[in-house]
């Protein structure tokens, strides 16, 4: 696994490198250009009381290694809206998962739901980028960024239209992404130095977040019953990636997803966690 820290050298290597053949005037122009962003928060929770799905897109990762070919990105999206997928995340980092600006576009025509972009975004480029890709979210990663960076890059998202979804793995990092403005607030169970997945991460942060904050349970979900116990712990959505795309039929995967998502016995109440979190003295990291 790569840290943190090569992390950073290498995505803004490979952006450097796109610079030089695509200048940050000419891309802000392209972005001017591009049709207006969807609402993605509003997409996430458009099943008031029940839980969204989102299925993500991408061929390999650095922990379960090379997933799927996925030759046609656009089929594939499309085979996660007939499953119900609200949105759709589709990772475009190519050295530690093969997806490419390519996939990208080949979604975007194909489906009309919105979509994610998500990569190890470091600058202000990648979000010019982004809007002119079309994206109309864009992932930030609270672990990778300074507090700062992270304000500027939410702030930037969020002026071109777009919502910047900031993920984190701990309270701190919950903390420094209701700082930074963020409206949509990832929660990742999977350790991105380790690889390790801690299913309990998502309960253990969201009484950090208040409840008019849309909250994606990220990583790990291997089925209807992982989705339902995401949506006990009161998450408004849920991201899935590997299982899907190592499905044979992700649109009937997707299918008994978003059915356990909408089980009458969830959603818990937020704000009187939230409440009763703030009323708390607070010390934990
Ligand atoms: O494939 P999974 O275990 O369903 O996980 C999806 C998603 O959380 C994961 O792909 C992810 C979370 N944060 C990222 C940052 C960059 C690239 C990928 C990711």
């Amino acid at each position: 696994m790569l840290t943190y820290a090569e992390i950073y050298k290498q995505t803004q290597a490979e952006v450097s490198l796109r610079q030089t053949t695509m200048p940050l005037e000419e891309l802000k122009e392209k972005a001017r250009k591009a049709p207006s962003p969807k609402n993605g928060a509003a997409a996430l929770h458009s099943h008031p009381g029940f839980v969204a799905v989102m299925g993500e897109i991408k061929r390999r990762t650095p922990t379960a290694g090379f997933l799927d070919p996925i030759e046609d990105p656009g089929e594939l999206a499309r085979e996660y809206v007939a499953g119900g997928s609200v949105a759709i995340s589709v990772v475009t980092e190519t050295p530690n998962y093969l997806g490419t600006l390519d996939d990208f576009r080949a979604v975007r025509r194909a489906v009309e739901v919105p979509l994610l972009r998500k990569e190890y975004v470091v600058t202000p480029y990648q979000i010019h980028e982004s809007r002119a890709l079309g994206a109309d979210m864009v992932l930030l990663m609270a672990a990778l960024l300074e507090p700062i960076v992270l304000d500027l890059l939410v702030e930037r998202t969020q002026s071109l239209g777009m919502e910047a979804l900031v993920e984190c793995h701990s309270r701190l990092e919950a903390r420094q992404a209701i700082q930074a403005g963020a409206r949509i607030i990832g929660i990742n169970a999977r350790d991105r130095e380790t690889g390790a997945v801690d299913r309990s991460m998502c309960e253990q942060i969201i009484d950090v977040i208040p409840p008019d904050i849309t909250v994606v349970a990220e990583s790990g979900v291997r089925g209807p019953r992982d989705v339902f116990d995401y949506a006990r712990v009161g998450a408004d959505a849920v991201l899935v990636g590997e299982s899907l795309v190592r499905s044979p039929d992700p649109r009937s995967l997707l299918r008994k997803m978003t059915s356990a998502a909408q089980h009458p016995a969830l959603r818990p109440d937020r704000a009187s966690r939230y409440r009763h979190h703030t009323d708390e003295k607070e010390g934990e990291a």
